[in-house]
């Protein structure tokens, strides 16, 4: 009892001591000291079926952007999901900032991590609407600076409605670049630490790709990221890549080590055509090469 009252009497004081330091007129919003992602020793099998990741460990550090890449089937999507805590693993963890997610409230997680899909659910209500509902209570400048962060602004004044156009079911009058904006509006908009990002595969049209691409290394920016990437122009910039297949690393690196490790990621680079790591070109490429992995003693 005596400590509650020590505790409030404190707490009045703090209200009525008059602020001798002003907020400055941008501040920074307030992060968890690490933000970084750790897979540790992941076992994981889908409905009964055989283990997909055995062992898995994936260090991702606060602010580091990663690249996920690989052939279709290697487990992209179900480690986004886990990481998600859509399902649980059957063995080790997942930490976020240190701490393991099992052992988080969701809405906790949730906070953490924004989430852009490949296809971005859209409703059938205005733009703004589409984006707002990432953050409810977010004031009507913070949704338009997320909008012209996102490169939506300028889709949205040519529609005979602007802000309050509706997109249709599904969001079927908008383009596929122009989803993925609003989707990136919403992230921007979330302001989350950690951002989780499976990008569309489908070919965007080039002003549209230069624009989502832009929008999200601004979003990017001090968080950390990972990136489910099938374009060549993402997969570049990132600190580090991730290959992944049946569930385990072949290998990591920079864009640039992991070409001249002349490896399953460089033959996958050499063969892709059209800016984009195309899964269907992958298999023949990532099985040859770990095909090679195997059969060869390894050079360093
Ligand atoms: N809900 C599910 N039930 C059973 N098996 C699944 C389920 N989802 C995925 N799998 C299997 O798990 C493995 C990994 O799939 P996942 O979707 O994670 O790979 P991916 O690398 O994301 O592939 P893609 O690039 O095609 O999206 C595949 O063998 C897949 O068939």
């Amino acid at each position: 009892m005596e400590s509650t009252l020590t505790e409030s009497a404190q707490f009045t004081e703090l209200l009525l001591t008059p602020p001798t330091v002003v907020d400055p007129p941008d501040p920074q919003p307030l992060r968890p000291v690490d933000a970084g992602v750790r897979f540790e020793r992941v076992l994981f099998a889908h409905g009964g079926g055989p283990p997909l990741f055995e062992r898995l460990d994936l260090e991702i550090p606060s602010g580091a952007k990663i690249g996920l890449v690989g052939r279709s089937g290697g487990g992209k999507t179900t480690l986004t999901r886990l990481l998600l805590r859509l399902m649980d693993v059957d063995g080790g963890r997942i930490l976020v900032g240190g701490q393991d997610i099992a052992r988080l409230r969701q809405s906790d997680l949730r906070n953490l991590i924004a989430y852009v899909p490949q296809e971005p659910a859209m409703f059938h209500r205005s733009v703004r609407d589409n984006i707002a509902f990432a953050r409810p209570g977010a004031t009507e400048t913070e949704i338009l600076r997320a909008a012209r962060a996102a490169h939506v602004t300028e889709f949205v004044e040519s529609l005979p409605a602007g802000f309050d156009t509706l997109v249709g079911e599904r969001g079927v009058k908008l383009s596929g670049g122009q989803r993925q904006r609003v989707a990136l509006a919403r992230a921007i908009l979330r302001d989350a630490p950690i951002l989780l990002l499976d990008e569309a595969t489908s070919a965007l049209d080039s002003e549209s790709e230069l624009l989502v691409q832009e929008a999200l290394w601004h979003l990017m920016r001090d968080r950390t990221a990972l990136v489910v990437a099938h374009r060549l122009s993402t997969v570049v910039r990132m600190d580090r890549l991730v290959v992944l297949d049946r569930g385990s690393v072949l290998e990591e690196g920079s864009h640039r080590e992991l070409l001249q490790a002349k490896g399953p990621y460089a033959r996958l680079w050499h063969h892709q055509s059209g800016g984009f790591l195309t899964d269907e070109a992958a298999p023949d490429t990532l099985g040859a090469a770990q095909h090679d992995l195997k059969s060869q003693p390894a050079t360093g």
